[in-house]
């Protein structure tokens, strides 16, 4: 076997004979053929690690990939040139020549050939190329130009019903009319033409001097077509060279609701959860981006990190019972931030097309009403029948967010990055949330049963003693409480709560145990835990569970029970399915941005059909993760 696999990867004979020009003799392909030759002999007499060796070099891609360079130095030593830069006069010549000949039917078409326009053009085109005369003829310079006059660029854009694509502003001592920012995909940008800084001096012939930014847009707004302007070039223009960023939206934002953005028409509104890929971060308050469900538009305004960091701050500071362990932090960095603001735009920055312009003033500043309102206070769960899960939040507000309460004004932007999960790495956990009572177990519990051999539930701690015909390890984990706490608090507990006097929780380590067999951990989780869970070392995939509307849900509900501690289970109420709207309505406002999927419980089977397709996809499909996530990988190897 060994023989015939090293013949196999050499070009064969068929193929050095059909094109002998792609191996140059001292080409990279040829010379690797040479060093095989050679290692061959090595391979033949065992030497250690030319296996290694002899396998890289023998591997069927790298070989393509010098082919390919071969063909392309090949090409490249091949110039084209042309016989005459005069085509257009030969022509003419001929033309003259045919004139004088008698006619004959062939002459009689040549002669039509030559004088019809395309052709014409062609040739023209030809001699332009042949001659490199690209060009364009300027004037020869006065002689009596003032040294001081600054050079300018006369810029023609043809605008189609499109937004012009760049912003201006008024500098604050000059007076100046200046290009504020050019958005990437737009017409200006396109245009390669007009840069972030550029003076403007005329628009459409018209001098803009001494004229408020609103007088200009005004100019460009009745211009239709084609719009001039003349412009000093600004003396550096900015280079993008900052790698692509894709970020996921931590929070919302409406530019038509913040009246602080340079210009509303050019921001993006994007909601909690959208994945955004940022292409300029050059100013330190305002980036430009795209969200990646439409790419083909152009980018928008988005508020820095910093900035919607600081929005959120705001908002969240005039919010009424922000918890007191946040406020100390809130203060001190919003004042450690005051000065980044102050470098803000004080200048007019406007869109033409909106003919708008705002000034903006120190007071404006104030992001009044921003977004969404946080929802605060731990849910209050059902407390229906003091089902478990109720004593678990009880205990959980009591023990005061041990488990990692979300922290509203955490971030604004999460970095992330695609995650396609190979076959040999662990399975993803996937982890359901929804209001209490919209069937979450019920979902679980139908995939598990779909295939009990790869989707599993983790075991369980509990402090309670074992029962006689339980196992260790099967119900539960029994431990002691010593035990139980000392997992609380080195947070290896995912989520975790007391009942009857008994404490009960799930623990990374009992998910991992499944993971580490090879199959899907499927679990659910109050919206509270799902930072916990959110490490590198689960790559948790969020599924959000949540009802449908009230009259559908009253249809689908008609025979379903509450599951409740008591022996008997009762009917869902009209309250009962009204809790869970609302509830299912804050979890999403709280939390929607950790949600990598959302499946509306209707149907049972619909619902089960999308759960199971959706965990697949977790599974196999590439999936944007934390960057984060990532990089720890790496870290540790
Ligand atoms: N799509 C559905 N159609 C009809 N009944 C359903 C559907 N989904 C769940 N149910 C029923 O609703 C009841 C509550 O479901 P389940 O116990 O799974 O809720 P849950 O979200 O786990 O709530 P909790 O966390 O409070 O236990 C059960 O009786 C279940 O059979």
């Amino acid at each position: 076997t060994m023989q015939s696999d090293k013949g196999a990867g050499l070009p064969d004979k068929k193929d050095m004979k059909r094109s002998p020009a792609s191996y140059p003799e001292n080409g990279p392909s040829q010379i690797l053929r040479l060093v095989l030759q050679e290692l061959n002999l090595f391979y033949s007499r065992d030497v250690n690690g030319v296996c290694l060796l002899y396998d890289l070099l023998h591997s069927p891609w790298l070989q393509a990939l010098l082919k390919v360079y071969d063909c392309l130095q090949e090409f490249k030593e091949r110039k084209l040139v042309p016989a005459t830069p005069h085509a257009q006069t030969l022509s003419f010549e001929v033309v003259e020549i045919l004139h004088a000949t008698s006619s004959s039917p062939e002459i009689q078409e040549l002669k039509q050939i030559l004088q019809a326009p395309h052709f014409k053009a062609l040739l023209s085109a030809h001699d332009t190329v042949a001659q490199k005369d690209f060009e364009p003829l300027l004037p020869p310079l006065s002689d009596n130009i003032p040294e001081s006059e600054e050079a300018m660029k006369i810029i023609c854009l043809v605008k189609n019903q499109q937004p012009l694509g760049a912003t201006i502003k008024r500098h604050e001592m000059t007076g100046d009319i200046l290009v504020a920012r050019v958005i990437h995909g737009g017409l200006a940008e396109r245009s390669g033409l007009l840069y972030a800084g550029d003076k403007l001096v005329e628009v459409n012939g018209v001098s803009v001097e001494g004229l408020d930014p609103e007088q200009v847009i005004r100019i460009l707004a009745m211009s239709r077509g084609t719009v001039m302007f003349k412009v000093v070039p600004v003396s550096d223009p900015p280079v993008n060279n900052q790698k692509m960023v894709y970020v996921r939206a931590m929070t919302e934002y409406w530019p038509r609701e913040d009246p602080t953005i340079p210009c509303a028409d050019a921001g993006l509104p994007f909601q909690k959860g959208d994945i955004l890929q940022i292409v300029d971060q050059n100013d330190a308050l305002w980036w430009q981006a795209w969200k990646i469900s439409d790419l083909d538009t152009c980018a928008g305004l988005i508020p820095s990190n910093h900035l919607l960091k600081r929005k959120q701050r705001e908002f969240w500071w005039s919010q009424a019972y922000p918890p007191h362990t946040q406020l100390k932090s809130t203060i001190s960095i919003s004042m450690e931030e005051e000065d980044d603001m102050k470098i803000d735009e004080k200048c007019v920055e406007a869109d033409e097309e909106t003919f708008e312009s705002e000034e903006l003033s120190e007071d404006k500043e104030e992001f009044v009403g921003y977004g969404q309102k946080f929802f605060i206070a731990g849910f209050r769960r059902s407390m229906r029948l003091g089902r478990r899960k109720s004593h678990l939040s009880q205990l959980r507000a009591s023990v005061g967010c041990a488990s990692g309460c979300y922290n509203p004004v955490g971030a604004a932007y999460e970095e992330v990055v695609r995650y396609q999960r190979r076959p040999s790495d662990k399975h993803r956990l996937i982890v359901l949330v929804g209001p209490s009572g919209v069937g979450v177990n019920e979902l679980r519990r139908h995939l598990i049963e779909l295939n009990p051999n790869h989707f599993q539930s983790a075991v369980p701690h509990t402090t309670r003693s074992k029962k006689s015909y339980e196992l260790d390890g099967r119900e539960y984990h029994y431990v002691s409480k010593e035990t139980f706490e000392s997992l609380m608090y080195s947070h290896r507990m995912l989520e975790y709560g007391e009942y009857k006097g008994h404490l009960y929780g799930t623990s990374v380590d009992a998910v991992q145990a499944v993971l580490d067999e090879g199959k899907t951990c499927v679990m659910d989780l109050e919206p509270q835990n799902i930072q916990t869970a959110r490490t590198h070392e689960l790559k948790p995939y969020f599924i959000f569970i949540k009802p449908s509307n009230m009259s559908c849900m009253k249809q689908s509900r008609k025979n379903a029970k509450i599951i409740t501690d008591y022996f008997v289970d009762m009917k869902f109420k009209d309250e009962d399915l009204q809790e869970m709207e609302e509830l299912a309505q804050k979890m999403e406002t709280q939390f929607g941005q950790f949600f990598d999927h959302v499946i509306v419980n209707d149907n049972l089977q619909e619902a089960c059909a999308q759960l199971l397709s959706a965990v697949q996809k977790a599974q196999e499909e590439p999936q944007w993760v934390p960057a984060t996530w990532l990089s720890s990988d790496t870290e540790s190897g």
